[in-house]
């Protein structure tokens, strides 16, 4: 297997490759472009003209789907894939891969669309690197460009594998990307509603690329994945990197479910009190009525939506950060 294959190792280690282009007997291209950054590049006459940007890692401790990204470079690596698609394959955060944490001074996902410039530190930087490099992959306008940035959550979820599909001014959300993502296993999507400085956010609102944060489970250390059943969105990656994915039927009906954001949750205080069983799964139904959450100065979130639900329920943010995001049903006549 070429060296380069190993990028998950050299990441972890903190090594740079010795040799930073290598092909391989086919005449794919593979290039080390920084720290966890690799691009891939078919053999000639072979491109179908998608761009896929994948990404793993922007949270330290979300070891699955890193593990997956190894395993598909490693099959590339080794020729058992042969890539028509350019792929772009990311490891967000390798500082904090390494502690297997979440993030080491603060969340990079918060620090996209120039939010790095209001900050310093390892993780700004890094965020501005990471725009660097995702702006200059997605440089050709006449190509499709598809970004999945692959995360798993906290806590356990009663929709085990969903997407956030981000929000942009003047642009609907897809219904064939809902029909893609529901290909792949996904089971449920929130269409988000508002400007974010998540990656995906980034790539989707700033780079015009159809782009989604999918959550595929709960986080684990490595190697301790087997409870994460990544079967069908691997085949789907692997499909679209081999330029060989089945015809989607944006008319069949969609069966995934679809949600709206309602209101985000903000820890303003250390006096923030989050009134949900620490173990409370993202999804969980909340009845009107419900006093969710309560802060300084006698603030108290009460529930008003029907059909109201919970995901990534958080009080240990750092004040001003998200804590919580309530959603609602939605119909896929909102999709384009
Ligand atoms: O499990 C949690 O509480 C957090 C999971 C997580 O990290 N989610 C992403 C979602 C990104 C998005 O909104 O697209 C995040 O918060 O960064
Ligand atoms: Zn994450």
């Amino acid at each position: 297997m070429l060296a380069l294959g190993k990028l998950l190792e050299l990441t972890l280690a903190g090594h740079e490759p010795a040799s930073k282009i290598q092909l391989t007997p086919q005449g794919t291209r593979l290039r080390w472009l920084a720290e966890g950054a690799l691009e891939i590049t078919p053999a000639c006459g072979r491109d179908n003209g998608m761009d896929l940007l994948l990404s793993a890692g922007i949270h330290g401790n979300e070891t699955a789907p890193i593990e997956l990204l190894d395993r598909l470079l490693r099959r590339i690596a080794r020729s058992e894939l042969q890539p028509r698609a350019r792929v772009l394959l990311l490891f967000g955060n390798p500082a904090a891969m390494r502690r297997g944490e979440r993030f080491v001074e603060q969340d990079i996902n918060r620090l996209f669309s120039g939010r790095h410039e209001l900050s310093s530190g390892g993780e700004a930087m890094r965020a501005c690197e990471l725009e660097h490099l995702v702006s200059s992959f997605f440089i050709d306008s006449g190509r499709e460009r598809l970004h999945y940035d692959l995360h798993t959550a906290i806590r356990a979820s009663r929709i085990e594998q969903f997407a956030l599909y981000p929000w942009a001014e003047g642009r609907r959300q897809s219904r064939r990307e809902c029909a893609r993502l529901q290909a792949a296993g996904i089971d449920a999507v929130l269409l988000q509603s508002k400007p974010s400085t998540t990656f995906s956010a980034y790539t989707y609102a700033e780079l015009g690329a159809e782009a989604f944060t999918l959550e595929l489970g709960k986080a684990r250390p490595f190697g301790h994945n087997e409870l994460v059943n990544l079967d069908r969105l691997e085949l789907r990656l692997q499909a679209l990197i081999e330029g060989n994915e089945p015809p989607i039927d944006e008319q069949a009906s969609l069966h995934l479910q679809l949600f709206a954001f309602a209101r985000e949750l903000i820890k303003h205080s250390d006096a923030f009190t989050l009134h949900l069983p620490a173990d409370v799964e993202n999804f969980t139904e909340l009845a009107p009525g419900y006093l969710l959450a309560e802060d300084l100065a006698n603030s108290r979130w009460i529930v008003e939506e029907q059909g109201a639900r919970i995901i990534f329920p958080n009080p240990k943010v750092h004040n001003g950060q998200r804590a919580g995001i309530l959603i609602v049903p939605a119909e896929a006549s909102l999709l384009a």
